[in-house]
């Protein structure tokens, strides 16, 4: 019998996450979604779950009245948490040298909340989510080092207003768990999750 294949669907506006998705040799398209996130949750690691449910639940029911094919939607929310503060994104160059004062010479948690749904006849016939924390240690940061850093402008679109791929690695000094996850998408784990749905890994 034929295998039926599932078209895969990234809903996420993050060349990063598009780039990681990459990275497991799949063919997939993006679709971005354009619902208004919302946090009913306390808890950093039920919130990021929250909102990816919310970007994959939005395209997918939007992709499923289109399409016969059976779709599976992929959606991902990353956030920074200090202390049980959530950080987000810093909204302009002054949030940014205050979010990176908070975390120079501290170690921090990044949490990525991923959401796996699937649809198909026109509904959702599934939705699994999970979340995944990398710890991550800041070393000392001077007041020239963070002015400079945020006038790069790199922080603007990014949770805790720094990218460790990107101008920020040389103050990353150490990390726990894993690296992609704080770039947006925990690879490994989601490989993981990925080998439960059948029609989508060949391999
Ligand atoms: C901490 C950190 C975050 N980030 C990024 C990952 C996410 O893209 C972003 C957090 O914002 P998100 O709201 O998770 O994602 P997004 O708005 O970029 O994209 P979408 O909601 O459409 O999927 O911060 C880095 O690129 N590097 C880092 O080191």
């Amino acid at each position: 019998m034929e295998k039926k294949k599932m078209k895969l669907v990234l809903a996420s506006a993050s060349p990063r996450r598009k780039e990681l998705l990459e990275r497991l040799g799949l063919d997939f398209s993006v679709q971005v979604s354009k619902v208004d996130e919302k946090i009913t949750c306390s808890s950093p690691a039920e919130a990021v779950k929250e909102l990816a449910v919310q970007k994959a639940e939005a395209v997918a029911e939007e992709l499923c009245r289109r399409t016969e094919e059976e779709v599976l939607v992929i959606g991902a929310d990353t956030v920074v948490v200090l202390e049980e503060k959530i950080l987000g994104k810093p909204g302009g160059f002054e949030g940014a040298c205050r979010m990176l004062r908070e975390l120079s010479g501290r170690a921090h948690q990044v949490c990525t909340g991923v959401a796996l749904v699937r649809a198909n006849e026109g509904k959702i016939q599934e939705t699994r989510c999970f979340s995944e924390t990398t710890e991550v240690h800041v070393a000392m940061l001077s007041e020239k080092e963070i002015q400079s850093y945020a006038a790069t402008g790199e922080p603007l679109d990014k949770a805790g207003a720094y990218g460790i791929q990107g101008r920020f690695a040389p103050y990353i000094s150490g990390i726990s768990g894993d690296y992609y996850n704080v770039v947006g998408l925990p690879l490994h784990a989601l490989y993981q999750e990925l080998k439960k749905t059948g029609g989508i890994l060949e391999w």
